[in-house]
């Protein structure tokens, strides 16, 4: 065994030690940023290119910093973004959420799609939209400051239309024209953050996370946004926890001008999303 394979390996049982829920695959990624080589490679890393700066990138971990922060990229779709402190990591539970999406407005057959991120964090869903939609015109917006400086870089150079302020208030020159709303809003709510996983409760930026005393405030105001941004047939999509999908869906009700609302499953099948029509009169 080389010498990184060794390092690797006694990484990975401090990271385990440390309650890490994938230490094996953060002391891979880890040691693959470190030496700059991909982590299929790892084994091709010469005993004499080991570097030291591996283990104190291994006791950030230890520490619970999100593996994110120290590698500075996060991988969603088939992007790679920059994120760091002041930017909620995007999670791999929402790439089903934006693959949904990304279906209905294909079968929408609409040459090209509006659509708007609200919450947009480091603009991953966004991007992956803009990405994955042919022609797609896509807006994304982000309240907190910190947020949009990542989202700024990273949507540099892409077809995103990025702006700053409130989800609920937003583009409201875009009113009833907007093809699909998609968001991944604050749903946790305040009750249980002492139940929150340390790398999430002190590294995201707690607006990123709450939204009142049962975690659908946030959630109750896009209902308003995005009845107001759609056409008549658009169609909403909003992430929420696994324990809401009783919930969520009551928020879009037909006598709020709401068709088919339905909640769906993320890919560990637990409830993950609800989508609805915007009523056609
Ligand atoms: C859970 S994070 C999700 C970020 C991103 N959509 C993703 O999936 O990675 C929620 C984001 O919503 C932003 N946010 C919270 N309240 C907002 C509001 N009223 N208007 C706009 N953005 C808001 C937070 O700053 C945070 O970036």
């Amino acid at each position: 065994m080389n010498v990184l394979l060794a390092e690797v390996a006694q990484a990975t049982q401090r990271l385990a030690d440390a309650g890490v829920p994938s230490p094996r695959f953060d002391a891979e990624e880890l040691a693959a940023f470190v030496h700059g080589v991909g982590r299929g490679e790892l084994h091709r890393v010469a005993d004499a290119d080991f570097d030291a700066r591996y283990w104190e990138a291994v006791a950030r971990r230890e520490a619970r910093e999100p593996l994110q922060h120290i590698t500075g990229r996060a991988f969603f779709r088939y992007l790679e973004l920059q994120v760091g402190p002041g930017v909620f990591v995007p999670r791999p539970e929402t790439e089903s959420v934006v693959g949904w999406a990304i279906d209905a407005v294909r079968a929408m057959d609409v040459v090209e799609p509006l659509i708007v991120d609200l919450c947009t964090g480091s603009g991953a869903i966004a991007l992956a939209l803009a990405q994955e939609v042919p022609r797609s015109r896509v807006h994304a917006v982000e309240l907190d400051e910190g947020a949009y400086g990542w989202a700024r870089k990273n949507v540099e150079g892409s077809r995103v239309t990025l702006h700053r302020g409130d989800a609920l208030t937003a583009v409201p020159e875009l009113d009833g024209q907007v093809d699909l709303v998609i968001s991944n809003p604050p749903y946790i709510p305040l009750t249980e953050w002492e139940y929150v996983a340390p790398e999430a409760r002190d590294h995201d930026p707690q607006l990123a996370l709450f939204s009142g005393e049962d975690g659908l405030d946030v959630i109750r105001g896009l209902e308003r946004a995005a009845h107001r941004l759609l056409r008549p047939g658009g169609i909403v999509v909003v992430e929420h926890a696994d324990t809401q999908g009783g919930q969520v869906p009551w928020v879009f009700a037909e006598d709020r001008g709401w068709a088919d609302a339905a909640d769906h499953p993320d890919l560990n099948n637990r409830p993950r999303f609800t989508t609805a029509r915007r009523e056609v009169p």
